[in-house]
């Protein structure tokens, strides 16, 4: 898949095509993905949500290129990122694309503006200032940039982990339960912040949730049930997103 302007004018940022991802060998073999083919636009929010072990955890990671594939393809963009070299996947993930984990994954002896820095330093890149400024300011980090992970609440922790993310302009933030380890008002912050990054800041964000609340933020919710795509919300209330998920018995 070459061409990423649909006729809409919407530029695809990310797109699976018949993903097949099996884990183990023989009689054990786990069938996680089954065929998976689905595309994300760019300037979208989408979370991917579906029952406990459905595949919602290795989607993301063939997606963001932490895990190989074992049929099909992904591309960023224009990229082919299953076939690109671990060196080159390696870029890829440091150049075009954000995380957010559910554990913030910090540095714990940087401060928060090492922390937001650090990717970019380590590719000898300078950050954009105003772009910078404009996150920090979005995020409520001012008076915290030089405060260490220990020193920092957990919701901030998140937001610094939401500006790190941010700061190279990736092609796509990948977020991964980015609210599970948040209280409801930390969490509801973390995800305006993400949703405003996508439609005030034009960026695109992916984010695997199990709670139907969270996924009310996004533009699209995306079901997955035993390995393939089990249909899609557009628009999600946490009420439509809880029946969807009840008619797929989670
Ligand atoms: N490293 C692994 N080795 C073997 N099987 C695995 C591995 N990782 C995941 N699986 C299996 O693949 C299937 C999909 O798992 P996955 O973690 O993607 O689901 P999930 O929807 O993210 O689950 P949860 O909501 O519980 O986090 C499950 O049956 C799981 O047991």
């Amino acid at each position: 898949m070459s061409a990423v302007v649909s006729q809409l004018g919407t530029r695809t940022a990310v797109a699976a095509r018949d993903l097949v991802k099996v884990y183990g060998k023989g009689d054990t073999a786990v069938r996680a993905l089954a065929g998976v083919s689905v595309s994300f636009a760019a300037g979208e929010f989408t979370a991917i949500m579906g029952p406990s072990g459905s595949g919602k955890s290795t989607l993301m990671h063939c997606l963001a290129g932490l895990d190989t594939v074992d049929g099909g393809s992904v591309h960023i963009g224009d990229t082919d990122i299953t076939h690109l070299g671990d060196r080159e996947l390696t870029r890829l993930r440091r150049d075009r694309i954000g995380f957010v984990f559910q554990a913030f994954n910090l540095l714990p002896t940087l401060t928060a503006r090492q922390n937001i820095l650090l990717g970019l330093e380590l590719a000898g890149r300078k950050a954009d200032q105003a772009w910078l400024d404009t996150i920090v300011d979005t995020l409520g980090l001012r008076e915290r940039l030089d405060h260490r992970p220990t020193e920092l609440s957990g919701g901030q922790q998140q937001r610094v982990a939401c500006a790190r993310a941010l700061v190279a302009r990736p092609d796509v933030v990948f977020a991964d339960e980015p609210t599970g380890n948040l209280d409801s008002r930390s969490g509801a912050e973390v995800l305006d912040f993400l949703r405003m990054s996508v439609r005030r800041l034009n960026q695109t964000v992916i984010m695997v949730t199990h709670d139907p609340v969270a996924a009310s933020y996004a533009d699209r919710v995306v079901l997955i049930a035993d390995g393939a795509l089990a249909g899609e919300i557009t628009q999600p209330t946490a009420d439509s997103v809880l029946a969807a998920l009840a008619h797929l018995g989670a």
